[in-house]
């Protein structure tokens, strides 16, 4: 059994790592972490753990991490530099859901954290856990840097034009929505529910952290430069994201050779859905899943090539991307615990 630490465990991507690895048939829970919560017992908390997690959570200082086969950080940007170093050296593999490991340019990332990078020795090692791009470097890795929700629809959605070169790299849109739950739980104003529900807006339009990670991890897929325009947007359900993504087409190409595109890129991928052209995937047929589904538009046979791509931010969006990270770093079967049904309705 792989014994999993979890720091953070109060969090939503930590009760989602919960809930996913409670019942994953190679894992044994060993440690979960809350400064708040020290003592109390993890089903207290979330009752919908009851008779699964028999643990109580601990203060981070108060538990030997090392004793783990692997840890996951699903904490604020910051946390997981600072116990990495240590954990790696004695063995122990770590999955970092934050964005600590996420950008390989220190320079890039502390401008747009606006912290410090106290582990920069660790990023030319950190592999990208995005694992239909990147399955062959998580398997050998021993540090991931988990994506963005965002950066993860986004990436899926261009990659087939991007490696085509179908598209101008150098012109590409998103314009995405998530539910609340990706602001994590936390008390905040903005995420009050009388201020989030019945309402929707747009946010960090002058310039939002996940584009210089997604920017960077496109230019890894083309030779020309890239450059993208990212709107998030705040829309009022729980879980969901939804990613509307647009691109120039530079090339004579027909439709039905652009729906293949996206079938053989994803083909024999298991939490990738290419739904027949011209569909409008919904939100809620991932929730809860560890499912991407997409459809490819182009409005009028213009030059215009329209990707919608929807995931549950919180599974595929994080936690599950990171079990499905875990499963390959163990060389187990990259779906293990992970085969649930999105919730309808
Ligand atoms: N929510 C989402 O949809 C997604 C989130 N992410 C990323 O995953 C990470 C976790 O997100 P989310 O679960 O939403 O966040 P939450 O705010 O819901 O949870 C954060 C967790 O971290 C713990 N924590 C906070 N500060 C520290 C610290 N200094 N040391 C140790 N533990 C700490 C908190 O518990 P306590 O205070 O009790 O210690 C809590 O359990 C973030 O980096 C986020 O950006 C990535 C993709 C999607
Ligand atoms: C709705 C909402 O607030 N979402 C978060 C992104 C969540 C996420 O993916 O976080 P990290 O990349 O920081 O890990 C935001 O825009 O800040």
């Amino acid at each position: 059994m792989i014994k999993v630490g979890i720091v953070g465990g109060t969090g939503y991507t930590g009760v989602e790592l919960l809930r996913l690895l409670a019942v994953h048939p190679e894992v044994q829970l060993t440690a979960i972490t809350s400064r708040k919560e020290d003592g109390l017992p993890v089903a207290d908390m979330y009752p919908s753990l009851r008779g699964r997690v028999n643990l109580a959570f601990s203060a981070p200082d108060k538990v030997d991490l090392t004793q783990c086969d692997v840890v996951f950080f699903a904490t604020p940007h910051g946390v997981a530099m600072a116990q990495a170093p240590e954990l790696l050296a004695k063995g122990v593999k770590v999955i970092d859901l934050a964005a600590d490991f996420r950008i390989k340019d220190r320079a890039v990332f502390e401008k747009t954290y606006k912290i410090d990078h106290t582990a920069p020795e660790l990023l030319e090692q950190a592999v990208y856990g995005l694992v239909e791009l990147n399955r062959e470097e998580i398997k050998g890795a021993n540090l991931i840097a988990n994506p963005g929700c965002y950066p993860n629809t986004m990436q899926i959605g261009f990659a087939p034009l991007l490696k085509a070169g179908v598209i101008d790299a150098g012109n590409l849109i998103a314009d995405c929505k998530s539910g609340v739950s990706g602001a994590g739980r936390k008390a905040e104003i903005g995420i009050l529910f009388s201020e989030s529900s019945d309402n929707f807006k747009a946010y960090g339009v002058a310039g939002h952290r996940h584009t210089p990670e997604t920017t960077a991890q496109l230019q890894r897929l083309t030779s020309d430069k890239v450059a993208l325009v990212f709107t998030p947007h705040l829309v009022p359900m729980i879980r969901g994201m939804h990613s509307t993504l647009y691109g120039k087409l530079t090339k004579d190409i027909s439709n039905d050779e652009l729906q293949k595109l996206f079938e053989d890129a994803y083909a024999g991928e298991q939490f990738i859905d290419v739904m027949p052209f011209g569909s409008h995937p919904e939100t809620r047929t991932t929730k809860g899943s560890n499912m991407l589904r997409l459809a490819v538009h182009r409005p009028d046979n213009g030059n215009t090539v329209i990707v919608l791509v929807v995931q549950d931010n919180l599974v595929k969006g994080a936690s599950g991307q990171a079990v499905q990270c875990m499963n390959l770093m163990f060389g187990l079967e990259e779906s293990l615990g992970l085969n649930t049904i999105a919730l309808l309705p």
